[in-house]
């Protein structure tokens, strides 16, 4: 037998208020149970230990209520940092990196061989579910060569690839499997090259082949600036036209960012959202409360998407 201890009655209703935060939780979990999420966790997120290690508790929660949560990642500054021990230059055109084929050994090795493998072992700290790869792997992600376009020149910016197919078999069967498939932006060209993949343009073609419900993208801003430097109004909710429209606006790393949920909405995917991966538990706070943080793409006829719940 136990006894209550004194006190017992007033601790209930402190717990109270937890009860109800895990309450308003449910309408998510019922319209997100069982569909797939595909979250790109973009390297200037991953700025400390402790965010990186709430990102994987996160995603891991997502696992475990029932959701098929996808991780797609990039590591710009990661590369960047490579490339300077090493005393190679690199510059970006259109927010796409000028990659040769020294470069792309670089960042094959910095993406598959060191982010990937962390947030792999982050992950796995929880139980057996993260697998890492890269879009090589059974032919997942095939590319073409890309090249910008500046002043309406073309421009060759070396092995950087369009994603022109995705077989999605192996992410499929790693999430039958209960797994949490953990994927680096390469992708494998027909003409035997290997290609470096913008990492947000790779999460959203992922999302599209997937079907995702949703795809998000957590960045290092708290979403798109509605007048980026000059304010720091953010855009909580937006259209697909409205957001074509602000596209040629957009610079650095916040155009494949756009271009790629701009491209996911129209492709099917229910929602794309941009959170700031800087704040801790962000993924969760956008899926599962009311409070709708970051900015949302939704579809044109959908303009009544309010806060997480899509
Ligand atoms: N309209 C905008 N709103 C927000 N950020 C913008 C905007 N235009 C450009 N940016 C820049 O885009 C950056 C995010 O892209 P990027 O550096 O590639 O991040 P990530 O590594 O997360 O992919 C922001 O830090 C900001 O400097
Ligand atoms: C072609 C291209 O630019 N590829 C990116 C791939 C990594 C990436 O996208 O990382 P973030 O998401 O952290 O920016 C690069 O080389 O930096």
């Amino acid at each position: 037998m136990k006894i209550a201890p004194k006190g017992e009655q007033a601790r209930n209703n402190t717990a109270l208020p937890k009860a109800l935060t895990l309450i308003e939780a449910l309408p998510w979990l019922e319209r997100f149970h069982g569909k797939t999420v595909v979250i790109k966790f973009g390297g200037n997120a991953m700025v400390d230990e402790s965010l990186k290690a709430a990102f994987a508790q996160d995603v891991v929660f997502l696992r475990y209520a029932g959701l098929h949560p996808v991780v797609v990642h990039g590591g710009g500054p990661q590369i960047n940092t490579q490339l300077g021990k090493l005393g190679l230059e690199s510059s970006f055109t259109n927010g796409l990196r000028v990659t040769t084929p020294e470069t792309m050994d670089v960042v094959r090795m910095v993406l598959a061989g060191q982010v990937q493998r962390e947030l792999v072992g982050l992950l796995n700290e929880h139980g057996p579910f993260a697998v890492g790869m890269t879009g090589e792997d059974a032919h997942t992600m095939t590319a073409v060569k890309r090249y910008a376009v500046v002043d309406g020149e073309q421009v060759d910016i070396g092995l950087v690839g369009d994603i022109v197919n995705i077989e999605a078999g192996a992410v499929k069967a790693l999430i039958g499997d209960g797994r949490i498939p953990v994927i680096s932006s390469i992708a494998r060209g027909t003409d035997g090259h290997v290609y470096n993949i913008n990492a947000d343009t790779a999460a959203s073609a992922l999302a599209v082949a997937l079907g995702a419900e949703m795809l998000v993208v957590l960045t290092d801003v708290e979403g798109l600036y509605a007048d980026w430097p000059n304010s720091d109004d953010v855009i909580s909710q937006l259209g697909t036209t409205e957001l074509e429209e602000l596209l040629p606006t957009l610079a650095s790393g916040m155009l494949p960012k756009m271009e790629g949920c701009l491209n996911a909405v129209r492709s099917g995917v229910g929602t794309a959202r941009v959170l700031d991966g800087r704040v801790q538990h962000s993924l969760l706070l956008e899926i599962f409360t009311d409070e709708g943080i970051g900015t949302m793409v939704v579809p044109d006829d959908d303009t009544t998407v309010l806060g997480g719940l899509a």
